[in-house]
C-alpha cells in the first residue's frame, strides 16, 4: 500500500478583482500520484506547473484564500487538517523551497536539533553539518550570517535529520554546488532505500532520473503522465504523454529540441486538453475535452492520442 495517495486534487484561490468581484483562480486540478515506502517518486515540471502547491497541500500550509478537493490519504487514512498538523515535522518533512521558512530568530544549529527525534541532537545535527559540508562554526549563527547556499543546506539537513516516513523535498539543490547536490541526491536515495518514501519536486528532470524510481510529470497544474523511471531512455518512445516525451528530447544529451508555444497560465487555460495548443497530436476532440488520466502500460497518462 502506498504511504502517500493523491487523488483528484485540486485547489483553487480566490481572488477579489476590481469592484470586489470574487474569482477563482483554478490552480491545480485533477492531481493523481502515489507514492511507496522505499520509493523515490520525481515530481517533474516547469516553473508555475503548480509542484510547490502540491507540496502545500499535502502538508496543509496552503495559504489560507485557498480551497482544496479531492483527497490524499496518508497510510491509507484520509489526511485531515488535524492529522496533517500532527504529521508535519515528524512522519511528514519538507525541505521547502525557499530559505524563508528557517526561523530569523533562532540559531541554525538549534533548528536542526528540534528535528532530531532518535540519537543525541547534537552529535546527529554535527554529523549531518559534516555531511552537508557545513562548517562547525554554523551552527552558532542565525540564517541571515549564512550565505544562500549555506541556508539551503540547512533546510535539507533539518529534514533529512528527522527521520521522516514521508520527505517532500521542494527543489532541494538549486544553486548549491555539484558536490553538495550528488550528497543530496544520494542522501534521499538512502533515506529511501531504508524504508522513507520521498517524493522529490524538481525542474530538472536529468538530476532527478539519477535517484528517482517513478516520474510524474506535471504541466499545468495536473498531472500528465506517470512513469517508471526507466522510460527516459533512447528516444523517450516508452513514454507515454506527447510533452513527456517532449521534455525528455529537449534534454541537452538527447535532441536539444526546444518545445515550442509556452505553458497556459492559470486564469488562461484552454477548455479541452491543456497541451493541445503546442501538441503535434491534438486533433479536434482535444481541443473540446480534457482528457482523463488512464493506465497505460503500467504507468498513466492523460492523453487522447498516446499508444
Ligand atoms: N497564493 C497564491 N495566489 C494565487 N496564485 C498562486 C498562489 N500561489 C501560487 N499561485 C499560482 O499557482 C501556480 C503554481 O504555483 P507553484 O508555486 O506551485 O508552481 P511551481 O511549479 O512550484 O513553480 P516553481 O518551479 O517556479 O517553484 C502559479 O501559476 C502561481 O502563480
Ligand atoms: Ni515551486
Amino acid at each position: 500500500m502506498p504511504i502517500l495517495e493523491v487523488d483528484d486534487l485540486s485547489v483553487s484561490f480566490m481572488q477579489y478583482t476590481r469592484g470586489f468581484k470574487q474569482t477563482r483562480l483554478q490552480v491545480l486540478q485533477g492531481v493523481q500520484l502515489s507514492v511507496g515506502r522505499g520509493e523515490i517518486v520525481a515530481v517533474i515540471g516547469s516553473s508555475g506547473s503548480g509542484k510547490s502547491l502540491l507540496a502545500h497541500a499535502v502538508l496543509g500550509i496552503l495559504p489560507s484564500n485557498a480551497a482544496m478537493s479531492g483527497t490524499i490519504r496518508y497510510d491509507g487514512d484520509v489526511l485531515t487538517a488535524q492529522r496533517q498538523e500532527q504529521l508535519r515535522g515528524r512522519e511528514i518533512a519538507l525541505v521547502p523551497q525557499s530559505v524563508n521558512f528557517l526561523d530569523p530568530l533562532m540559531k541554525v544549529g538549534a533548528q536542526v536539533r528540534s528535528s532530531v527525534r532518535t540519537g543525541d541532537p547534537l552529535v546527529e545535527q554535527r554529523k549531518s553539518f559534516e555531511r552537508f559540508r557545513l562548517p562547525p562554526d554554523a551552527e552558532n549563527r542565525y540564517p541571515h550570517q549564512l550565505s544562500g547556499g549555506m541556508a539551503r543546506r540547512v533546510l535539507v539537513s533539518t529534514a533529512t535529520i528527522s527521520g521522516a516516513s514521508l520527505l517532500i523535498a521542494d527543489e532541494p539543490t538549486p544553486g548549491l554546488d555539484p558536490a553538495v547536490v550528488q550528497e543530496t541526491l544520494s542522501t534521499l536515495r538512502e533515506l529511501a532505500d531504508q524504508g522513507a518514501a520521498v517524493l522529490l519536486i524538481s525542474h530538472d528532470l536529468e538530476s532527478a532520473l539519477r535517484v528517482a524510481d517513478r516520474v510524474a510529470v506535471l504541466y499545468a497544474g495536473t498531472t500528465v503522465e506517470i512513469a517508471a523511471a526507466e522510460d527516459f531512455a533512447d528516444s523517450g518512445q516508452r513514454l507515454r504523454h506527447p510533452y513527456a516525451k517532449a521534455l525528455w528530447r529537449a534534454l541537452p544529451q538527447n535532441e536539444f529540441l526546444p518545445i515550442p508555444g509556452s505553458q497556459p497560465q492559470p486564469g488562461e487555460l484552454p477548455d479541452g486538453c491543456l497541451f493541445a495548443p503546442r501538441c503535434a497530436l491534438a486533433t479536434s476532440e482535444c481541443g473540446r475535452e480534457r482528457p482523463p488520466m488512464r493506465v497505460l502500460r503500467e504507468g498513466k497518462t492523460r492523453c487522447f492520442h498516446a499508444t
